[in-house]
């Protein structure tokens, strides 16, 4: 972590965020992979409850996809993705519920207990958070690809309305909403939403300040193969250049439809932070180096004041 050896000017420097996002609304939504190791999820929590503890209101997404694909293939079930999203079958949908609304979901709620969080589970059903219809077959370029396919995701929801009314409640009450990626349709049906959609739909609803992805990678690489090839800092512009050179692929394709969501949705900035690294969350909000990959709208004039941003990097 790049905070100084002077343990004063560390405190300092982390001291002029704390102020900044007191009160502040953040969205952290953690992918499947980084919640299925238990230590490495136990010191995620840690960080959670640090950021709860100096009032930034907090609403956690959480992912599954490792541990739902696992599940099916323990059940035989057939697991297809195209361009990072999961093609949901009625028997997946079955399996999903099990791992999103059940392990995946009481073992984060556990841990974040465990760190001290007043951690309050809930999926997109919930009090009617999130309302989704089932999406329509859709042409889908996969990866390495370059014509589109018409894809069937079957029981896939495409969020049509966010009410976050039951979030503001319990933020408002203290409390740490943990959200897990279900929605709900207007005919009673339950339909399987990716994390990144939701992560940025309540990012953008809820007026949140800052959206992080915490990922199994430290950040948005040049090169997927090599953890040295951090991006430190992206606009949109950047990042849609990057989709056009074919560097992001995979999982991070629905990362990036759900960073430009958010920033469009009024977002001020979107951080790509691994969720591996034990303080990596809390170098990227509270040192102005940071530690993952920053995105914002348009690069802010020099000076400024809107650049700070934990970290406020270039
Ligand atoms: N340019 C890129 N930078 C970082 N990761 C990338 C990039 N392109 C593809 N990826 C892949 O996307 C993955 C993140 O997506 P995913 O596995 O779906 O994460 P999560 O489960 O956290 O949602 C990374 O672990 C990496 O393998
Ligand atoms: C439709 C769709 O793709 N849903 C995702 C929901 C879970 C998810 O997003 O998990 P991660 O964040 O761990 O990838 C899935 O079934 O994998």
């Amino acid at each position: 972590m790049p905070l100084s050896p002077n343990p004063y000017a560390a405190l300092k420097e982390a001291s002029r965020y704390v102020r900044l996002f007191r009160g502040k609304t953040f969205v952290v939504k953690v992918g499947g992979e980084v919640l299925t190791e238990p230590k490495i999820r136990k010191a995620l929590c840690e960080q959670i409850a640090l950021l709860w503890s100096f009032s930034i209101r907090v609403v956690v997404v959480h992912g599954g996809g490792a541990e739902l694909d696992a599940v099916c293939k323990a059940m035989h079930i057939p697991v297809q993705k195209v361009a990072g999203r999961r093609v949901t079958s009625p028997e997946v949908l079955d399996a999903a519920k099990m791992v999103f609304a059940g392990q995946v979901h009481m073992d984060l709620l556990a841990d974040l207990q465990a760190a001290g969080v007043p951690a309050v589970g809930l999926t997109g059903l919930d009090a009617g958070l999130l309302k989704a219809s089932k999406r329509p077959p859709v042409a889908v370029v996969p990866d390495g690809a370059t014509e589109p396919q018409l894809v069937d995701f079957g029981l896939v929801g495409d969020i049509d309305a966010v009410d976050p009314h039951v979030l503001s409640h319990l933020l408002d009450g203290g409390f740490v909403p943990v959200v897990a990626p279900l929605s709900g349709g207007e005919d009673g049906a339950i339909y399987n939403t990716n994390a990144d959609t939701i992560a940025s739909s309540l990012a953008s609803a809820l007026g949140a300040e800052k959206l992080f992805f915490l990922l199994s990678v430290p950040g948005l690489l040049k090169d997927v193969a090599k953890t040295s090839s951090l991006i430190p800092h992206a606009t949109l512009d950047q990042l849609a250049a990057f989709e056009a050179k074919g560097i992001i692929s995979g999982g991070m394709r629905p990362k990036a439809a759900a960073v430009k969501a958010a920033i469009q949705g009024g977002v001020p900035s979107v951080h790509l932070v691994s969720g591996l690294a034990p303080d990596a969350l809390l170098a990227e909000v509270f040192t102005n180096e940071g530690s993952g990959t920053m995105i914002v709208a348009a690069q802010p004039a020099t000076g400024s004041l809107a650049a700070p941003a934990g970290g406020a990097k270039p």
